[in-house]
């Protein structure tokens, strides 16, 4: 059959869209062959076989992203005993890049700025062992309780805190060291400003009092000052033993680059064209709904403006020495180069890094980032992802390599 003969029926606003950003339509004919992924939860690939048995086939390794598989797109795994027993998780590998070229590594304090539903969290906090903390924000708050049922079903909650908020203006410490050692049992004050271990089962005032927060802020009555929502905490997140004022202290530029986020992830909320499983979701939904929540040009110009707020304020929360991971699910070049050239511009103290272990990727080299600042190191990576692997920047057009056609 010809190639063209399987695209979809793309509406023309869409393929508009595609040609003024320079994206081939024909890529949403490959998913049928698109693989899918799946990641191992660490400390189950001992049992691979017998998950090989249960789901009726064959995982390949993926070489260069250590705890991934690929299997063909038609097999479901989640209604497998494996997924609903959190032993694998359905990652895409373009994720799983991204969070590994933050090298995460035990005690580091992590902040994903946009962390809702959470497989990439799931993978830090896997990455992230014993010590150290994640901080999870989301705009979202139902997209957000989601992303705490992940941690409960995987069991990662023990280091993990998300908060509803604003990721352009979030503004909180990662949790102090100081807090860490504290003992549980100082947790258990009569103070109710102290918070206490978390339970699912909140006081009844507690519940009322964010009843009420939601309220207001359903009715705009919430101020730009307002405190963030904490809808969860893990026992050594470092939050159990804080008073309210601890949680709640913001942090001053000076103070941020000792006490910031060793790393920071900001996988921005994008047009989502690189997810060609998505767009095709839209032959469901209707593509007006595609024009709406995708292509709408007011939708399309406040997103680039949200994307470079949310990239500032990462680089902003990052302690010096840290890495920032810049990440969108769009092909576009409005979302991700422009993004980052324009934030370059405005940090004297950043500049482009290589991402070394991109060289073992199976595409072309993808581009990074480094800001600089007198003495020390940041480094920012930029890498656009699609379901289908990971896209380099440089000479953009030449080397746009999908990994798995
Ligand atoms: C691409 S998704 C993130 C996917 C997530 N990192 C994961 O791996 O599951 C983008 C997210 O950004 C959130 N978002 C949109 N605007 C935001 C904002 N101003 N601050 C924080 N999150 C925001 C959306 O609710 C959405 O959940």
């Amino acid at each position: 059959m010809e190639e063209h003969s399987k695209l979809p029926l793309l509406p023309e606003a869409f393929l508009s869209f595609l040609e003024k950003n320079g994206i081939d339509p024909s890529i949403y004919t490959a998913s049928d062959s698109t693989p899918r992924y799946l990641r191992l939860k660490p400390g189950t690939e001992g049992e691979l076989e017998e998950i090989e048995a249960e789901i009726k086939c064959k995982l390949e390794k993926v070489n260069w992203l250590p705890g991934f598989y690929s299997l063909p797109p038609d097999v479901l795994i989640a209604n497998s005993k494996s997924y609903l027993d959190g032993k694998i998780y359905g990652i895409d590998a373009a994720s799983g890049a991204a969070v590994s070229v933050l090298k995460i590594s035990p005690g580091d304090h992590v902040l994903d700025l946009c962390a809702a539903p959470g497989a990439k969290l799931c993978m830090m906090l896997d990455l992230l062992g014993d010590s150290g903390s994640v901080t999870g924000v989301d705009v979202a708050r139902h997209r957000l309780a989601a992303c705490k049922t992940m941690l409960q079903k995987y069991s990662l909650g023990d280091r993990c805190r998300l908060f509803v908020a604003d990721g352009s203006t979030f503004s909180l410490a990662p949790v102090s060291v100081d807090s860490l050692s504290r003992s549980c049992e100082s947790a258990f004050g009569e103070n109710d400003e102290i918070f206490r271990e978390w339970t699912s089962r909140r006081p009844w005032k507690e519940r009322k009092r964010a009843a009420k927060a939601r309220e207001a802020k359903s009715l705009q009555l919430v101020s730009s000052s307002e405190n963030p929502e904490l809808i969860f905490y893990g026992r050594q997140s470092g939050v159990v033993g804080l008073s309210k004022n601890e949680l709640y202290k913001t942090m001053s530029d000076l103070e941020v680059s000792s006490f910031g986020y060793d790393k920071v992830l900001v996988d921005a909320e994008c047009t989502h064209d690189g997810s060609v499983k998505h767009i095709q979701k839209f032959e469901h939904w209707g593509w007006k709904t595609l024009q709406r929540r995708v292509l709408d040009a007011e939708r399309t110009d406040s997103l680039t403006v949200l994307q470079l707020k949310l990239l500032r304020n990462g680089f902003r929360l990052l302690k010096v020495g840290g890495l920032l991971v810049y990440s969108t699910c769009s092909l576009t070049v409005a979302q991700n180069e422009d993004i980052v050239e324009q934030f370059l511009k405005e940090n004297a103290s950043a500049e482009l890094q290589e991402i070394d272990e991109a060289k073992e990727w199976p595409s072309a080299a993808c581009f990074a980032a480094t800001s600089t600042r007198p003495l020390t190191e940041y480094r920012l990576g930029c890498i656009m992802a699609d379901e289908r692997g990971v896209h380099c920047d440089a000479e953009r057009s030449e080397h746009w390599v999908f990994l798995f056609p």
